[in-house]
């Protein structure tokens, strides 16, 4: 029987492993881990990490061909293949190299600087006592929240190798997991650092383009763009211009986005972009953006006047939805801002717990980063924030809502109820654009929706102007 071991039981870790396990019953697959807890919770039927469709996977084969283990030696030792799923890539190889009496195929799991493969082989490689080992990296693609869904249908699986006879058939071994559910055309193989920059080319294809998105929705707000007289994205880029009016980043979005070039095509480098549109209309972008007086943070806190003092619940805490996990999550920002604006915050996110929540509003984490007024503040200030296990409780007596996860439970609340148990006025800071900000408009809210155009209310308001 195959043997397989991953060193790191996390959001990549262990569902991947689960998947493995679930999709090739003749292999054994063992997940280890330094952390106590971690293993007890994976061992249990409260997951370490809540993942839609996780719980299903990990009952069927766990105790059969799954096992999660703080024995990290001995499986390792015992292992065929290793996967290394952590964050600490070095340490784990020299740990590999320490234990192993038996030739083995590492792969690289995590996400790591190009040529991280490299140094690995080279730990291995001088401490190998006579073994020998393949590297292979393999990066992982799956999002949070969407985990066992993107591991059975992943769009690719990607692999690369050395260009050597052994290199290729260590690719060869890896290919033939995936390829008990993977349709074979969608295993990619690529020498060794072909796949490791793919896999941060992506996500910094990923992140411009939200970050792309995001910077127009604050352009949309304050000019009032009318996306929806506007043809195609690229017109729409070129005839921008400052209107009343509108209805934004919903529609231009979906009018972006169903541009078929932001799939697959688009993507061949060149020395530089050039022809007369796209650097007219990217500094047409940058100019309007600077007539507009785009404020930095242009999210909540200028929305009042004052927040001191003033309840203010906060919907949401995971950085996505369907995830409970709030590494780099936005809201520790947005809170930490309200909270040195002397707010008093009220938090409900259906998979955070207190704990978690309180450990991240007091942590120092890139504190030199920020601007004064998101520095991290005294326990005082952290005393100032409540954890409710019900969005109707947080809300109540709040004199402004944020939403800052976009958990569909949050889309179907009764408004009517909580408006009738708040301050007034009553605001909605709706951070994820989820709401039908017409509907809450109408019950009575002052609502503020990303990318959507601003509240009569609120145009006036200097901070914003
Ligand atoms: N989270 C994601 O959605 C995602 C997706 C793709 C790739 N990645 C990458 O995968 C890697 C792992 O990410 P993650 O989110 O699963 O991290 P994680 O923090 O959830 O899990 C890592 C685990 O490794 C354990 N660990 C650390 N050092 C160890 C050691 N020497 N021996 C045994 N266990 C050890 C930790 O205790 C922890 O449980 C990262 O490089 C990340 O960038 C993450
Ligand atoms: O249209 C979008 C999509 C995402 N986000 C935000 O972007 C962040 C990242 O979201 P997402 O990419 O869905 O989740 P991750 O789990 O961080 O997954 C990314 O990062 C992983 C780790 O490298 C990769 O494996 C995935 O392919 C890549 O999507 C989150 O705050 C989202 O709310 C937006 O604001 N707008």
């Amino acid at each position: 029987m195959v043997k397989i071991c991953c060193i790191g039981a996390g959001y990549v870790g262990g569902p991947t492993m689960a998947v493995i396990a679930l999709k090739c019953p003749h292999i054994e697959v063992a997940v280890v881990d330094i952390s106590v807890p971690r293993i007890n919770a994976w061992n249990s039927d409260q997951l370490p990490i809540y993942e839609p469709g996780l719980d299903e996977v990990v009952k069927q084969c766990r105790g059969k061909n799954l096992f999660f283990s703080t024995e990290v030696d001995k499986h390792v030792r015992e292992a065929d293949i290793v996967f290394v799923s952590v964050n600490t890539t070095e340490s784990a190889a020299r740990m590999i190299a320490d234990v192993s009496v038996s030739d083995k195929i590492v792969v690289e799991k995590s996400t790591v600087p190009v040529k991280t493969a490299e140094a690995i082989e080279k730990i291995l490689t001088h401490n190998s006592k006579g073994i020998k080992f393949q590297i292979l990296s393999n990066p992982e693609f799956l999002a949070e929240g969407t985990a066992i869904k993107d591991l059975f249908n992943p769009d690719r699986v990607l692999i690369g190798g050395r260009e050597t006879p052994e290199g290729f058939k260590a690719v060869q071994t890896l290919k033939e997991v995936y390829a008990h559910w993977v349709p074979e055309d969608q295993i990619i193989t690529t020498n060794l650092w072909s796949a490791e920059l793919s896999k941060l080319a992506a996500n910094a294809f990923f992140a411009q383009r939200i970050s792309s998105v995001n910077a127009m929705s604050a352009l949309c707000e304050a000019t009032g763009a009318d996306v929806t007289q506007v043809g195609s994205h690229l017109l729409m880029l070129c005839r921008l211009c400052v209107k009343p009016l509108a209805q934004m980043s919903r529609k231009w979005a979906y009018a972006v986005g169903t541009d078929s070039r932001l799939g697959s095509k688009f993507l061949n480098s060149s020395v530089e972009f050039g022809g007369s549109c796209f650097q007219k209309d990217i500094l047409n972008l940058v100019y309007i953006c600077e007539c507009n007086g785009l404020p930095e943070n242009r999210f909540v806190s200028s929305m009042f006047n004052t927040v001191s003092n003033k309840k203010i619940a906060v919907l949401g805490f995971a950085f996505k939805k369907d995830t409970g996990d709030t590494r780099e999550t936005p809201a520790i920002d947005v809170c930490k801002g309200l909270l040195g604006d002397r707010a008093r915050l009220s938090i409900y996110d259906p998979q955070v717990t207190e704990d978690q929540i309180q450990r991240d509003l007091s942590m120092n984490k890139f504190e030199w980063e920020h601007p004064l007024h998101l520095q991290p503040m005294s326990p005082t200030t952290v005393k100032q924030v409540s954890v409710s296990w019900d969005a109707y409780e947080a809300t109540k007596d709040a004199h402004g809502i944020c939403i800052l996860t976009e958990w569909d439970e949050f889309k179907n609340l009764d408004y009517k109820r909580i408006f009738d148990n708040m301050q007034k006025p009553a605001f909605v800071f709706d951070g994820r654009n989820i709401m039908d900000f017409e509907k809450l408009r109408e019950i009575g809210f002052i609502v503020y929706s990303i990318g959507e155009p601003l509240d009569a209310w609120l145009k006036d308001m200097p901070a914003v102007a």
